[in-house]
C-alpha cells in the first residue's frame, strides 16, 4: 500500500492565482490536488500546510474514504469553504495516486465511462447584444453544442461576466475589492432582448444558458423564467442567493425555466432541500470546493434520486487539476448534465500539462492512470503569487448587493 511521506503546497499565478497540492508516496507515486478558492488563495494553503498536511505523513494513501472522513469529522469545525476545499486537495490528490497505482484513468475507478464524452459550455460575452451573438457563434463554429450569454447592461459601467473591451474576463481584478453598481430593473429589460436576438441569429439546435448571478429575489427570478420561456432556456444560473434553499419553492412557482445553482456550495448539507423538494434541475456544487470526487459523488447520488442533474461550475479560477476531476467525474457519473468550459490562458496550460481534450462540443478525460495532469513546478515557481479579490457590488444608491 503506498503510505503518504510528504506533502506540499504549490501557488503559482501564471495570469492568475492557483493553488495546488502535490501528495508523494514512499513508492514514488505523486498526486495533485486543486486547492484554489478565488480571492481566498492563501487561506486554502495555510489550512493545508499547517493542519492539513502534518496529520497526512505516515496514512495509507489508497484509504481515500476514511482520510475524508478523518479530515471532515476530525477537524471537528465542519464545513465551510476553506476546509471543504483543503479536504478536496487531498481527496483529488488521493484519487490520482490510486489510478497511477492501478494503471488507470480515474473514470474506471469510478465504475467505468457511462457516455462517449462530457458536453461542455462556452462563455459567449459582450458589451452589447450585437457583440454577444458574434461571440456565440463562433463558439458554435468551434463545435460548442451548449453556450452561456452575458451581455453589459445599458446604463451600468459593468456588468457581471462580461469583459473589457478586447480583454478576457477574469472577475478578481483588483489588489483590493473593485465596486460594481447594479440596477435589477435596467438588468430585466436587457436579458429577453438578449435571448431573443440569440434565437433569431442561432436558432433552436444550441443550448442557451445564462448566469444571474445572486442578483434578484425569488420573485424577480420567476419573472425573468417567465419572460425568457418563450426562448427555451437550457437553464437560469443563481438567480437568488441560496442560503435559504426554500427561496427556490418560490420561483418554481412562477416560471418552468430550468434552474441551476450551487457554484458557491460547499457540502451536501447546502443543497440537500434543493433537491429533496425538486426546486432546482441542476446542481453546481464542484469537486474543488464541495470536498472532492468523494463528496460530490454522494451529492450526485442524492440528486439522482430526484432527476436533478449534475452541472459543475469550470471557470478559469477552478485549475486544470479540477477540470480534468470534474471530466473523469461527469464521464462516469449517471445523472451527468453538462459541464461548464472556460479554456485556461497558454501560460496555464502550460504550467498544467494535462491530457483532456476538446472536440464536437464535448470534453474527454483522456486515459492516462490517475487524472492526467500534471504540474511543472519549475515554471510554476516563475509566476509569483499576485494578490487578487473579486469585485463587490452595490445598487445606484449604493446599497451593498450580491455580486
Ligand atoms: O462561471 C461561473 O458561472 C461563475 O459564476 C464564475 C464565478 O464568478 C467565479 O468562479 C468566482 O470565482
Ligand atoms: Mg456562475
Amino acid at each position: 500500500m503506498p503510505k503518504i511521506v510528504s506533502a506540499r503546497v504549490i501557488v503559482t499565478c501564471p495570469g492568475r492565482n492557483f493553488v495546488t497540492l502535490r501528495i508523494e508516496c514512499d513508492d514514488g507515486t505523486t498526486g495533485l490536488g486543486d486547492a484554489t478558492l478565488n480571492g481566498r488563495e492563501l487561506s486554502v494553503a495555510s489550512y493545508l500546510t499547517d493542519h492539513v498536511i502534518p496529520c497526512l505523513i505516515g496514512r495509507d494513501a489508497h484509504r481515500i474514504e476514511d482520510i475524508w472522513q478523518y479530515l471532515y469529522k476530525g477537524a471537528y469545525w465542519r464545513r465551510g469553504p476553506v476546509t471543504m476545499t483543503a479536504i478536496a486537495a487531498v481527496d483529488m490528490a488521493l484519487w490520482d495516486i490510486k489510478g497511477k497505482v492501478a494503471g488507470l484513468p480515474v473514470y474506471q475507478l469510478l465504475g467505468g465511462a457511462v457516455r462517449d464524452g462530457c458536453m461542455v459550455y462556452a462563455h459567449a460575452n459582450g458589451t452589447s447584444i450585437e457583440d454577444t451573438i458574434a461571440e456565440a457563434i463562433r463558439h458554435r463554429d468551434r463545435g460548442y453544442r451548449a453556450i452561456r450569454l452575458q451581455c453589459g447592461v445599458p446604463g451600468l459601467a459593468s456588468t457581471y461576466g462580461v469583459a473589457k473591451a478586447g480583454q478576457r474576463y477574469e472577475p478578481a481584478d483588483g489588489d483590493l475589492p473593485t465596486e460594481a453598481v447594479w440596477s435589477t430593473e435596467k438588468y430585466m429589460r436587457i436579458v429577453p432582448q438578449l435571448f431573443a436576438a440569440a434565437r433569431e441569429a442561432l436558432g433552436w439546435d444550441i443550448h442557451l444558458l445564462h448566469d444571474i448571478h445572486h442578483r434578484l429575489t425569488p420573485i424577480e427570478a420567476g419573472r425573468l423564467g417567465r419572460d425568457l420561456e418563450p426562448y427555451r432556456p437550457f437553464w437560469l444560473e443563481d438567480a437568488t442567493p441560496a442560503e435559504n434553499q426554500d427561496a427556490f419553492r418560490l420561483i418554481r412557482q412562477h416560471t418552468t425555466a430550468p434552474l441551476a445553482v450551487g457554484e458557491v456550495f460547499n457540502s451536501i448539507w447546502d443543497c440537500k432541500t434543493l433537491i429533496e423538494t425538486q426546486s432546482i434541475d441542476y446542481i453546481r456544487a464542484t469537486i474543488v470546493h464541495a470536498g472532492g470526487i468523494t463528496h460530490l459523488r454522494r451529492i450526485a447520488a442524492l440528486a439522482e434520486l430526484y432527476q436533478v442533474r449534475t452541472g459543475c461550475h469550470g471557470a478559469t479560477d477552478l485549475s486544470p487539476v479540477t477540470m480534468a476531476a470534474a471530466l473523469h467525474f461527469g464521464l462516469s457519473v449517471p445523472n451527468f448534465g453538462i459541464q461548464e468550459h472556460m479554456p485556461h490562458t497558454a501560460e496555464t496550460d502550460a504550467v498544467f500539462p494535462h491530457g483532456y481534450r476538446f472536440a464536437d462540443g464535448m470534453m474527454h478525460p483522456g486515459d492516462a492512470p490517475g487524472l492526467g495532469v500534471d504540474i511543472d513546478e519549475d515554471l510554476a515557481a516563475t509566476y509569483e503569487y499576485k494578490r487578487a479579490f473579486l469585485p463587490v457590488n452595490r445598487l445606484e444608491d449604493g446599497t451593498l448587493w450580491s455580486w
